[in-house]
C-alpha cells in the first residue's frame, strides 16, 4: 500500500537498519503532536549506529509520509505543495543532529523555507537525554522579504511533543494569508484567568479580590472571561508558573471554550510565558501586559502615548531577547495594540534606540511642564492633586467641585492624562486642582516610571487628596496600594487629606459592593438629604442645601477607614460632604500663614504689587501718606514685609 522509500544516502547502509528505517513508516504521531517518544528514540538510535542525519516527515494527520538519510535540505517531497505563498505544506520535518548539537542550522532553516513545512524539529541526544529545538514561522516577513522563522528551544524533546501544533499552524496560517487585519480586530476575545494562592505569602490581598479586579481589568480592555483558575500553590513553578496538572486542565478547559488568550494576575518571566504559550496553544498575558494594553487603548495626548509606548517597549524588551512569545505577537488584539503599530516587531536594536528617542521627547515634555508649573507657583496658586486607586471617583470629584467636564466612567483607568481645573473655595481663595491617572495593585513599575512625566503634577502638588472608594471592600488594601505607589514618587510625606467616596452606596444599607446606583434609592431608606444635594448637578452646590455631615450617620466602615487618618466623607455623585471637603482643603492653606495689616508708603508702591503676588490681599485703604494693607501671608513672606506692619 505505502511506498516504503527511503530517500538520499542509503548506498551503504546494512539490511537491518534499512529495515528498521522502512518499519518507522508504521508508527504514527497523535493528531496536533509534533512526535512521539518512541519515534524520537528510534530516529536517534538509527542516528547513533549510522553517524548521519535521519528525518521523517509527518503529515497533519500524523501520518509519516517520507523518510530520508543524509542531508535534510536535498530532500525531495512530491506530496509537498510548497508553492501557496499565504498557507504552510501541511508537513513538519522531524529530523536527527548526529552530533547532539541540535539547534537549526542554515541549511535546516532554508529547507524549511524552501518547502513552507509546518515546523521543523532537530533532536538528538545529549548527555543521555533526548533534546530538540524547533522551529517555524512567525506569519511575519523579515526586511529583505524573506518570511521570519522563530526558534525555540533545546528544551527536552518530550517536552517539544507537548506543545499544540494546531492552533499555532492556525495562527500562522492566518498571519500569513493576513485574514487577521479585520478579523481578528472584531473577534470576541475569550479570557481565560489564572492565579496562585499561595497561603505563606504576604501578600495583602485575597487572591480572590484580585482575580475579581484582574476580571474587571479585562472587561475594560475588552475581553469575555470565560473561566477563572486559582491553584493553591506555595510559590510559582518556575517552568509554568501553574503545577503541570494544571496547565493540562487548563488546555482542555481552553479548547473546550474556544478561548483565545489566558491572563495570569502575576508578572510571568519571559520564560514562563513561553512555556506556557507552547503548552496551552493561545495567547498568554500578564497583569502588567493587559494593564498596558488597556493604557495603550485610553491614551490620547501626544505625552500619554509616548510615556505607553515607552512602557510597552521595556516590558516587551527581556520577552523579544528571549525568544518566543510567537503567539502572544500574533493576530493582534489585546496585548497588541499600541501607539507603535510595529512595536512589538522591531528587533531590539530598534528598540533600543526607540525607548532612547521617547525618552529624550519625554524629558522634553517634563521640561515644557516645568515651566508651566513655575509659572504657576510665580503666581502663588496652590494646587491640589486627586491621587487615588482607579475608579475612586477622582474625576467625578473633579467634575463636582469645579464644573470640570472630565471623562469618567466605570471602567479602570478611564483618566490617563492629568486635567488642571481652578477652583475658587467659600473664603474667595483660588486653587488648582489636578486629576490624573488612578493606581492599581501590582502597578508595573515600568508604568510608573514611565509616567513620571505626568505623575509629578502629584509630586509638586502642595496637598494630596486621596480619594478613595468606600463602598469597595478591598478599600483598606487599595489605601495602602496607592500609598505604595507614591512612595515609589516620592511622594508619601506630602500632606494628605483622604476623601472617602461614594458614601451615597454605603447610606442605602446595601453596604459593601451594593448596587451600583444605590444613590437612587437613598430617598427611599428615609434619607432623601443627599438626593436634594445631589439634584443640583456638578460644582454648583450651595451651602445650605447640603447636610452638614455631623448630621449623617456616618457608617461603621466609613468610620473605620477614618480612623487615624485625617480626612472627611463624601458623595461626587450627590454633593454631600463636599462643602465640608472645600473647608477642610481652605484651612489646610490658612494653617501656616498669617494675616497682617500693613501700611505701605506711596513711595514704595512696588511693594504693593509685590505683596499680590506673594500672598492673598484682603483689603486696601488708602490714606494721605500711602496705601494700608490687610493680607494674608505664608510666614516666609510675612518676614519680608514685616517693617510695614501697623498695629
Ligand atoms: N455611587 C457613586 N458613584 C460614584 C461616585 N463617584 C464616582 N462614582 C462612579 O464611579 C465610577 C468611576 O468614577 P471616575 O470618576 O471615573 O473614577 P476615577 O477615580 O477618575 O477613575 P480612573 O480615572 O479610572 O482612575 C463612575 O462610574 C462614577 O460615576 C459617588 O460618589 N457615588
Ligand atoms: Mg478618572
Amino acid at each position: 500500500m505505502k511506498d516504503k522509500r527511503i530517500q538520499g544516502e542509503i548506498q551503504n547502509l546494512k539490511p537491518h537498519i534499512m529495515r528498521e528505517l522502512q518499519s518507522l513508516y508504521d508508527l504514527s504521531v497523535p493528531v496536533g503532536q509534533l512526535s512521539t517518544k518512541e519515534l524520537n528514540e528510534r530516529l536517534i538510535a538509527v542516528t547513533e549506529e549510522i553517524g548521519r542525519e535521519v528525518a521523517v516527515y509527518v503529515d497533519r494527520k500524523g501520518r509519516i509520509i517520507e523518510i530520508s538519510v543524509g542531508n535534510t535540505w536535498t530532500v525531495d517531497l512530491p506530496a509537498v505543495d510548497a508553492r501557496s505563498e499565504v498557507r504552510l505544506s501541511g508537513v513538519r520535518c522531524i529530523h536527527t543532529h548526529p552530533s547532539g548539537d541540535t539547534e537549526l542550522s542554515d541549511p535546516d532553516i532554508s529547507s524549511l523555507r524552501r518547502l513552507r513545512f509546518d515546523a521543523m524539529a532537530a533532536i538528538g541526544r545529549l548527555s543521555g537525554e533526548s533534546v530538540g529545538c524547533l522551529g517555524f514561522f512567525t506569519g511575519e516577513k523579515e526586511e529583505d522579504g524573506t518570511l521570519e522563522v522563530q526558534l525555540f528551544g533545546p528544551v527536552r524533546a518530550d517536552h517539544l511533543n507537548r506543545i499544540r501544533l494546531t492552533p499555532l499552524i492556525q495562527s500562522i496560517n492566518k498571519r500569513l494569508s493576513r485574514e487577521r487585519t479585520q478579523a481578528t480586530d472584531d473577534e470576541e476575545e475569550r479570557a481565560v484567568l489564572a492565579g496562585i494562592d499561595a497561603p505563606m505569602a504576604c501578600a495583602l490581598w485575597m487572591t480572590e479580590d484580585s482575580l475579581a479586579e484582574l476580571a474587571e481589568l479585562a472587561r475594560t480592555a475588552g475581553a469575555t472571561v470565560v473561566g477563572t483558575f486559582i491553584q493553591k500553590k506555595a510559590k510559582p513553578d518556575t517552568a509554568l508558573f501553574l503545577g503541570r496538572g494544571k496547565v493540562e486542565e487548563m488546555a482542555m478547559f481552553i479548547q473546550n471554550e474556544r478561548a483565545t488568550l489566558v491572563i495570569f494576575d502575576d508578572e510571568l518571566t519571559p520564560s514562563q510565558q513561553r512555556n506556557l504559550e507552547m503548552a496551552l496553544g493561545v495567547k498568554i498575558l500578564d497583569r502588567t501586559a493587559l494593564i498596558l494594553d488597556i493604557f495603550a487603548q485610553r491614551a490620547r495626548t501626544a505625552a500619554g502615548k509616548l510615556q505607553v509606548e515607552l512602557a510597552q517597549m521595556k516590558y516587551s524588551l527581556p520577552r523579544i531577547l528571549g525568544q518566543g512569545l510567537v503567539l502572544s505577537r500574533l493576530g493582534g488584539g489585546i496585548g497588541t495594540r499600541g501607539p507603535g503599530e510595529t512595536k512589538l516587531e522591531v528587533d531590539r536594536r530598534r528598540i533600543r534606540r526607540r525607548i532612547h528617542d521617547i525618552e529624550g521627547e519625554i524629558e522634553r515634555l517634563k521640561k515644557e511642564r516645568l515651566l508651566h508649573r513655575e509659572r504657576r507657583r510665580a503666581a502663588r496658586i496652590p494646587v491640589a492633586a486627586l491621587v487615588g486607586y482607579t475608579n475612586a471617583g477622582k474625576s467625578t470629584l473633579l467634575n463636582a467641585l469645579t464644573g470640570a467636564d472630565v471623562f469618567a466612567e466605570d471602567k479602570l483607568f478611564a483618566t490617563l492624562d492629568p486635567t488642571t481645573r481652578s477652583l475658587r473655595l467659600a473664603d474667595g481663595r483660588e486653587i488648582l486642582v489636578t486629576d490624573t491617572v488612578g493606581f492599581i495593585q501590582k502597578l508595573p513599575h515600568t508604568l510608573v516610571q514611565a509616567f513620571h512625566a505626568t505623575l509629578e503634577e502629584v509630586v509638586e502638588a502642595d496637598i494630596l487628596l486621596h480619594v478613595v472608594d468606600v463602598s469597595n471592600e478591598a478599600a483598606e488594601f487599595q489605601i495602602e496600594a496607592v500609598t505604595e505607589v507614591l512612595k515609589e514618587l516620592g511622594a508619601a510625606e506630602k500632606p494628605m487629606l483622604y476623601v472617602l467616596n461614594k458614601l451615597d452606596r454605603l447610606t442605602n444599607g446595601a453596604g459593601g459592593t451594593g448596587g451600583g446606583e444605590a444613590a437612587a434609592h437613598v430617598d427611599t431608606m428615609g434619607d432623601a438629604r443627599y438626593e436634594a444635594a445631589g439634584s443640583d448637578a456638578a460644582g454648583g452646590f450651595s451651602e445650605g442645601e447640603i447636610p452638614s455631615l455631623e448630621e449623617v450617620h456616618l457608617p461603621p466602615a466609613v468610620l473605620r477607614l477614618l480612623r487615624g487618618r485625617e480626612g472627611c466623607a463624601i458623595s461626587a455623585r450627590t454633593g454631600a460632604g463636599l462643602v465640608e471637603l472645600q473647608e477642610r482643603i481652605a484651612s489646610f492653606f490658612r494653617t501656616g500663614e498669617v494675616e497682617l495689616t500693613l501700611h505701605i508708603p506711596f513711595t514704595e508702591n512696588a511693594a504693593v504689587t509685590r505683596l499680590h503676588e506673594a500672598g492673598r490681599v484682603l483689603q486696601t485703604d488708602y490714606d494721605e501718606r500711602g496705601t494700608r494693607v490687610r493680607v494674608r501671608l505664608s510666614e516666609e513672606e510675612a518676614a519680608r514685609f514685616r517693617r510695614y506692619e501697623i498695629s
